[in-house]
């Protein structure tokens, strides 16, 4: 009998990666690059200037970013959301219409429309980590994630949310400034929850809120949103749909291209108006909670889904 469960314990453990293989590529990458930066950020060396990183944001967005969301449609089929091809049609239909509804409803109320997005944004991130854990805990930690770079900049955040929102986005970041010591205390206060099941969550949070202290907004939001997020959503997507690993590449690049397309056209449509930074942050932010209240729905619901299923969590 001893001898039984000896031989099962070594059958088990043989198969039981060891703790350092367990920590996922994307928290290997995003670290890297956070201690990169702050290595650079350290030694005084300049970062790229505003302009420069505001092309960077879209270029990458456009090419990290968006593909995250690109699975979408396989995840709402996992989900049950749709099963024929005219389920299929609807979705896309449906999905299309909820972000024209929102960008719209963004040009009829940009201020509404941006506190509306902070808060979304901050449940969508903040599901990032803890995800057994109760919702308050996860908006908590999304909250402060985006408001801690209005406590470290608050020019920049102030006005980057003045080109998005009008003179409204001002005050919306002095809301956050003033809320900023309850978003550190937030940030930790979830890296402390972590660290006892999930450490390497503890150390994304920890060096995201050094990131949202220390570097300029938009750095903090590519590095979080392209080396991190989108990283982690895609793996879990591909992972989910081995046995459909073409199909889902092919999605993945028609309904990434879609979109930069669309955007495109509106903007030679559009024409030039005002610089050009302040066009692609308009683009790129009203695009993106456009495009995040559909995503939202579709993983939301995937993941009680799966809950409902008892499989463990994978977005
Ligand atoms: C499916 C489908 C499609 C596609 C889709 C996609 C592609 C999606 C994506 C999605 C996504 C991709 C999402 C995203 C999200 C994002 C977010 C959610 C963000 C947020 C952000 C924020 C909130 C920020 C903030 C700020 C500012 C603004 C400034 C500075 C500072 C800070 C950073 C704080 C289409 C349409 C074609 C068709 C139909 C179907
Ligand atoms: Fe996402």
């Amino acid at each position: 009998m001893m001898i039984g469960q000896a031989a099962l314990f070594h059958a088990g453990s043989a198969r039981v990666k060891p703790r350092w293989r367990r920590v996922p590529v994307e928290t290997v990458v995003f670290a890297s690059l956070a201690l990169v930066t702050l290595v650079v950020l350290g030694l005084g060396l300049p970062l790229p200037s505003l302009t420069i990183q505001v092309v960077l944001l879209g270029v990458l967005v456009g090419i990290l970013g968006l593909p995250h969301g690109a699975l979408d449609p396989l995840i709402a089929r996992r989900a049950g959301l749709w099963r024929t091809r005219l389920g299929f049609a609807g979705f896309n239909m449906a999905y299309i219409l909820v972000v024209v509804v929102v960008v719209l409803l963004w040009l009829i109320a940009p201020v509404a429309s941006l506190v509306t997005f902070l808060l979304v944004s901050a449940l969508h991130f903040g599901s990032d980590w803890n995800a057994d854990r109760a919702p308050w805990l996860r908006f908590l930690a999304g909250f402060g994630l985006l408001s801690v770079p209005a406590l470290s900049h608050p020019a920049q955040v102030s006005a980057a949310y003045v080109v998005l929102a009008g003179d409204g986005g001002a005050v919306v970041a002095s809301v956050q400034e003033w809320l900023g010591p309850l978003a550190l205390a937030s940030l930790l206060l979830a890296a402390l929850v972590a660290l006892r099941h999930r450490a390497h969550e503890s150390i994304e949070i920890l060096l995201a809120t050094m990131l949202a202290l220390a570097t300029e907004p938009l750095v903090f939001f590519l590095l979080y949103f392209c080396a991190l997020h989108s990283v982690r959503h895609l793996k879990a997507g591909f992972q989910a749909e081995r046995d459909g690993g073409r199909l889902s590449a092919l999605m993945v690049m028609v309904y990434t291209v879609v979109p930069i397309l669309v955007v495109g056209v509106v903007l030679v449509w559009l024409g030039p108006d005002g610089s050009l930074s302040e066009q692609i942050l308009q683009v790129v932010f009203i695009g993106l909670a456009g495009l995040t209240v559909p995503h939202m729905i579709v993983v939301t619901y995937e993941n009680r889904h799966r809950r409902a299923l008892r499989a463990p969590d994978l977005s």
